[in-house]
């Protein structure tokens, strides 16, 4: 399939900061809605050949960039927080070769802090958030994916999210839902952002349309990634 071509500026990674003071950027623009097909179309795509490249891994593989990705998130968390003490970091309970963060996570309660997971309660609108513990009664939730039985909805201060590809600009392509990019837009003030996956899922650009919501960091196996941005960089 071919690329989309850059039409129109709304869909170009946006300069540094442009999307607050530009409605091209903001997301106020309007859209060309051929291009939105085309980009739409060239994601699923995308998707498709990332996962498959994901899925062919073995699990050795996976299980040692997950430590590796922990580990760079320990000396981040150090380095960015004197201490960890009531913090929420919500992460994801993995499927389809996800990176397997569970382990670290549940380090989070020792160390002062609170795992969370994300829960579709209502499709097609922003996630919602549950402390998450491993003693924890867990029930299946959309794609069958477990999430925490009961237990009040709260606002993570770092949302970690997972990424089928990603891209210097700091976008994220996930399972083509929009459920992170809903959830971040909803949240005031906005948690931390945390993008986490495999070096080989960077692709040159993701095409950012006006409701893609940056990360403000990348975080693979290799270490924090080099964002265009630095300034985004927390
Ligand atoms: N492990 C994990 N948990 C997670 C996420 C994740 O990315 N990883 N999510 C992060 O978002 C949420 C669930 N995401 C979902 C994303 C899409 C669909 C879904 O129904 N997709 C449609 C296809 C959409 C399309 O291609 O346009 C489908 O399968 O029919 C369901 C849940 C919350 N939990
Ligand atoms: N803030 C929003 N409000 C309404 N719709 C949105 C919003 N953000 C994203 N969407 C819709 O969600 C759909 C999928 O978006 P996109 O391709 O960016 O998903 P994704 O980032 O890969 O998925 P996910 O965030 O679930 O991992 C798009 O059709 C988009 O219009």
């Amino acid at each position: 399939m071919s690329e989309p071509t850059e039409k129109s500026p709304g869909f170009a990674s946006p300069p540094c900061l442009a999307h607050e003071i530009d409605p091209v950027y903001a997301g106020t623009a309007a859209v060309d809605p051929q291009q939105a097909l085309d980009v739409a179309r060239w994601r699923k795509a995308e998707r498709a050949r990332l996962l498959a490249q994901r899925a062919a891994l073995d699990g050795d593989t996976r299980k040692a960039a997950a430590i590796a990705v922990t580990r760079h998130l320990d000396a981040w968390l150090a380095d960015r927080f004197d201490t960890l003490d009531d913090l929420t970091i919500s992460a994801w309970w993995p499927i389809k070769a996800e990176l397997d963060l569970r382990d670290w996570l549940a380090t989070l309660a020792r160390r002062g802090a609170r795992a969370a997971l994300p829960v579709v309660t209502v499709r097609s609108a922003p996630l919602v958030f549950r402390a998450w513990t491993p003693e924890m009664k867990m029930k299946r939730g959309v794609w069958n994916i477990p999430v925490p039985a009961h237990g009040p909805d709260i606002i993570p201060d770092i949302v970690m999210s997972p990424l089928v590809g990603w891209d210097r600009g700091g976008y994220r392509l996930g399972y083509g839902g929009g459920y992170f990019d809903r959830t971040l837009a909803a949240l005031t003030p906005r948690p931390l952002t945390i993008g986490i996956g495999l070096d080989a899922a960077r692709i040159a650009t993701i095409f950012p349309q006006p409701h893609d919501i940056a990360m403000q960091a990348i975080v693979t196996e290799t270490g924090m990634a080099r964002l265009e941005c630095d300034e985004k960089a927390p």
